[in-house]
């Protein structure tokens, strides 16, 4: 039987790990708090953030590192992304050499833009071909409501990704496919939220459904953009990973980043929105490392410039939508 450790047991973690569990894997969650991980191990639950989610009875919780990773096959990652490299910093001792280390975390780190699999490759020393991902429209709750989803799951060595995709894979719920493409996946994953962001604020102000496409399709033409930079492969994006979660955080209310900028763009200060969210919202943080990233590589990401002036720099809603509506005329496929 496959070993997995998942470590984070917040609502994307808890969901994924009911999945791999309810496929036939041999799951152990790792989590900080003895509250939640006993409330898993005991009573097949976890209140924080799945309330009122039945969990399988096979899934085991613990606080302790060194347990969960005992003989690990897949080690899946899903902390919020800035505190990624201390707490794996902290793991890499007691990971199993042959284990491949699992990304489902859509964020930039602050200060280095790294994307997480680069953290994982640097703070582990793990070779690239062990390091994979998984990214796509994946709303945790509807997951765990058993509503069907499909993902993609991201690894330079294609057989690894296949590895992956076949334990994860629990018909007719979650439909996993293979890209060997890590760099469109995993910015697929982290700009989007950055996007949402801009889609929340509007609807917030008031605005309707032209300017939610209108945002989410020049959102997709500077993830394109910042991609192609990168090295990432244009038809990522056009996929579940690109368009696909693009569609589906966009225009979800159970999306935290979407919620988030809705809250400002009706105009609650970000102390006020900060306090209101319970979960993480990544791409408050990573928006700004998006940009540090385009700017960088001398790519243009106006929507994520205005993100960025709203949530950190004191810029109104009003002020953003009149910038971005009154930048120089351009062809469509300008940059592209
Ligand atoms: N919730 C969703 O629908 C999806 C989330 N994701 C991504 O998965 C990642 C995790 O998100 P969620 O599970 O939704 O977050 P969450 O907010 O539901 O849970 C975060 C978990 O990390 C723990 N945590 C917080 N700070 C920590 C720290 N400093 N060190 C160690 N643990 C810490 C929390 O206690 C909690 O268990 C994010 O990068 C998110 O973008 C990806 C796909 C879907
Ligand atoms: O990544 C997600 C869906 O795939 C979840 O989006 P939020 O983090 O905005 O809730």
């Amino acid at each position: 039987m496959t070993k997995v450790a998942v470590f984070g047991t917040g609502s994307w973690g808890t969901t994924f790990a009911m999945i791999l569990t309810e496929a036939g894997n041999e799951v152990t969650m790792w989590g900080r708090r003895a509250e939640v991980t006993e409330a898993i191990d005991r009573d097949h639950v976890n209140p924080d953030y799945l309330p009122g989610i039945p969990l399988p009875a096979a899934l085991r919780a613990t606080t302790d590192p060194e347990r969960a990773l005992a003989g690990a096959d897949f080690v899946v990652l899903t902390v919020p992304a800035q505190s990624l490299r201390p707490n794996l910093a902290a793991w890499r001792a007691h990971i199993p050499s042959g284990a491949v280390l699992v990304s489902l975390m859509k964020g930039i780190e602050l200060g280095t833009t790294k994307r997480m699999s680069e953290v994982i490759h640097e703070v582990a020393e793990w070779p690239q071909e062990r390091v994979a991902v998984v990214s796509g429209p994946n709303l945790a709750r509807e997951i765990a409501q058993r509503q069907p989803a499909a993902t993609v799951v991201a690894c330079t060595d294609e057989q690894v990704a296949a590895r992956l995709q076949a334990i994860c894979h629990l018909p007719p719920w979650f439909r996993p496919y293979t890209n060997p493409d890590v760099i469109g996946v995993e910015l697929g994953g982290a700009v989007k939220n950055v996007i949402a962001l801009a889609v929340g604020v509007s609807a917030g102000m008031g605005m309707g459904d032209n300017v939610s496409a209108m945002l989410i399709t020049r959102g997709l033409a500077e993830i394109s953009r910042l991609g192609a930079a990168l090295g990432a492969d244009a038809h990522t994006f056009a996929g579940l990973a690109g368009m696909g979660d693009l569609v589906a955080t966009c225009t979800s209310p159970l999306s935290r980043n979407r919620t988030f900028g809705e809250n400002l763009g009706r105009g609650m200060t970000l102390a006020e929105v900060v306090a209101a969210t319970k979960q993480t919202a990544e791409g408050v943080k990573s928006c700004e490392s998006v940009l540090e990233l385009a700017r960088k590589h001398d790519v243009e990401m106006p929507i994520t410039e205005v993100v960025v002036g709203v949530v950190h720099d004191g810029m109104s809603p009003a002020e953003a939508g009149t910038l971005l509506m009154s930048r120089s005329p351009k062809p469509e496929r300008y940059g592209l």
